[in-house]
């Protein structure tokens, strides 16, 4: 087939000793049973099978081991020298993509058996000539390995289930096992020589991930003269797509992202050339550059679970479990003001039924919109001075630039929050009893509406600022009284229940697995900045495909 969607190749082929027509498009492979009655068969396995050719990972040409061997005239085996094994039968075998439950791949094979090796040959080059039109494919990467991640076992992690399938592949690697924590960010800032590389890979989890993003965005601010301090700059995108293989204790930017934290799903997003844009925040405090994010910037409970579970790295990933228990039953409460930008003029809520799923029409129709504002300085909605305060006290304090979703909150801390849209959706949870604080922690992990309840808000936002009591200005501090004295719906959840003894504190913040002291922060999200190997997760697969010609 061309362009139009006509047929390269149809042949008559076998597979495991039936007869099957093999088609291939530029767009698809197909093989169809040959059937010798037109009876419906209800039991027979299904006949009719096809591969994208964006999906196909690999094709070899293998030589049948009893066709290497002829009968001679005296009726016994000889063996052909080369050159005389034009009538011997060959086969080629095509690895590709298969979808298995809950989001996961896997490579899965298929071996043709041709009628003579001419054919056979024209086959495998015809498939390698569609695989080499494929221009988003990596041919070179650059991987990090952090060895201590998680259950500490990315090395073998990637040894075992990555390389193989790399190689498969024809993907060339340099592989850097971490020697330290921030080795993988240096080296990116000033050493690895980017323009070998077709991306970044890092076996590891969010905090590994976190890592590479910050080599690779400041070293791309430093080559085009931006100044990373400024919270007004609008930054370069990163040319780099980057790849996570899951080995870390939450990893929930692998799973957000694709669905499954699974090493083999990844490495086949890698491999078959995904890209997924991404949002990143920006974090300053008082003009200087702290840190980046993409998943989840936690205050109050999220920052003083991380805090107190690095203490416990030892335990793996359980010392979540454990620290979250141990911040639940310890109930602290902070107090300080919020300022948020909403964002104006998009598609989507917080509240949404609709989630951010392959293909996503709201990042992509907000995402051209904040490219229309980045163009058109004057239009920045930053300037219509349409900031909103919140003062209180608070539980926690939530910004989540995507779902958050990971195994233990399969729909994540914002489940309607998009991936790619130039916002993040800030969590406000009010000082209130332990009993409602944890139907709301619970509710991360069922299928209720965790924000459907009166101490709990929840706002889609472009910018936003934190202020801790203790930092807030004197007037600041007044309106702090008046506010008191208005809002007693609030404090009014905790009187009425006096056992639960909530403390004032201060807390860190949690940035993307990361503790940042820092607790004033300025925080803006840059739509799009990097980009991954993935496609974000996948809906559910249409029964009968259309496109399929199998299908029809
Ligand atoms: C008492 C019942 C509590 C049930 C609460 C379950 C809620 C889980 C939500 C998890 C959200 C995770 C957001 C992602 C954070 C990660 O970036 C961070 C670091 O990951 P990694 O580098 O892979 O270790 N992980 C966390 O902060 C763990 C939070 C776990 C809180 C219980
Ligand atoms: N070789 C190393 N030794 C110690 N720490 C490292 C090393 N390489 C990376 N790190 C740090 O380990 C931290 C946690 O890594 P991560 O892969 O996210 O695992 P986890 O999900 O278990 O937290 C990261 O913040 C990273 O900076
Ligand atoms: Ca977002």
């Amino acid at each position: 087939m061309d362009r139009l969607g006509r047929l390269l190749l149809l042949s008559e082929l076998r597979v495991r000793n039936a007869a099957y027509d093999v088609s291939l498009s530029r767009s698809l492979l197909s093989w169809k049973r040959r059937v010798s009655s037109p009876v419906y068969h209800p039991f027979r396995p299904s006949m009719c099978h096809s591969v994208p050719v964006s999906e196909i990972i690999s094709v070899r040409e293998e030589e049948e081991e009893n066709v290497s061997k002829q009968i001679d005239d005296e009726g016994s085996w000889k063996k052909i020298r080369e050159g005389e094994r034009k009538d011997c039968r060959q086969t080629f075998t095509v690895s590709y993509v298969e979808r298995c439950r809950q989001h996961r791949w896997r490579c899965a094979e298929v071996t043709f058996t041709c009628p003579d090796r001419v054919l056979c040959q024209s086959w495998v080059s015809s498939i390698r000539e569609q695989l080499a039109s494929i221009t988003s494919r990596p041919k070179h990467l650059l991987i990090y390995i952090n060895p201590y991640g998680g259950k500490r076992q990315g090395k073998r992690i990637y040894e075992q289930k990555v390389a193989p399938l790399f190689a498969h592949a024809g993907i060339l690697t340099h592989v850097i096992i971490t020697e330290h924590a921030n080795h993988a960010r240096d080296h990116l800032r000033t050493n690895a020589e980017l323009k070998k590389f077709d991306g970044v890979v890092c076996v590891g989890g969010d905090g590994m991930f976190s890592e590479i993003i910050h080599g690779l965005i400041w070293r791309t601010q430093i080559n085009s003269g931006i100044d990373v301090n400024c919270p007004d700059e609008t930054l370069t995108p990163c040319s780099l797509r980057i790849g996570i293989i899951p080995a870390g204790s939450t990893d929930c930017i692998c799973f957000a992202t694709v669905g499954t934290n699974d090493p083999v799903t990844s490495a086949l997003h890698i491999i078959v050339g995904d890209s997924q844009p991404m949002d990143v925040c920006s974090v300053h405090h008082n003009n200087s550059f702290l840190r980046y994010s993409v998943s989840l910037l936690g205050y109050g409970f999220y920052g003083d679970v991380l805090t107190d579970s690095e203490r416990k790295r030892w335990m793996g990933p359980a010392r979540y479990d454990f620290s979250g228990l141990k911040m639940f039953l310890t109930h602290n409460y902070y107090e300080g003001t919020v300022s948020y930008l909403p964002a104006k003029g998009i598609m989507g809520t917080p509240r949404d039924a609709a989630r951010c799923r392959t293909g996503c029409v709201v990042c992509q129709h907000n995402g051209q919109k904040a490219e229309k504002y980045e163009l058109d300085e004057t239009s920045d909605c930053e300037s219509d001075g349409e900031w909103r305060t919140i003062r209180g006290k608070f539980l926690a304090i939530n910004a989540a630039s995507m779902s958050c979703a990971c195994p233990r909150s399969p729909k994540g801390l914002s489940p309607a929050a998009h991936l790619a849209d130039g916002t993040t959706d800030l969590i406000l949870v009010r000082k209130c009893s332990r009993f409602n604080f944890l139907r709301h922690l619970l509710r991360h992990t069922n299928k209720d509406d965790q924000f459907d309840l009166n101490f709990v808000e929840v706002h889609r936002v472009v910018r936003f600022r934190f202020t801790p009591r203790h930092c807030q200005s004197d007037s600041d501090l007044e309106l702090d009284l008046l506010d008191n004295s208005k809002s007693q719906i609030f404090s009014q959840i905790c009187r009425d229940h006096p056992a639960c003894g909530c403390a004032p504190a201060y807390s860190s913040w949690n940035c993307d697995g990361d503790i940042l002291t820092h607790m004033a922060i300025d925080v803006r999200v840059h739509c799009q900045l990097i980009k991954l190997f993935a496609r974000g997760i996948e809906k559910p697969q249409v029964f009968e495909d259309l496109s399929n010609p199998c299908a029809l």
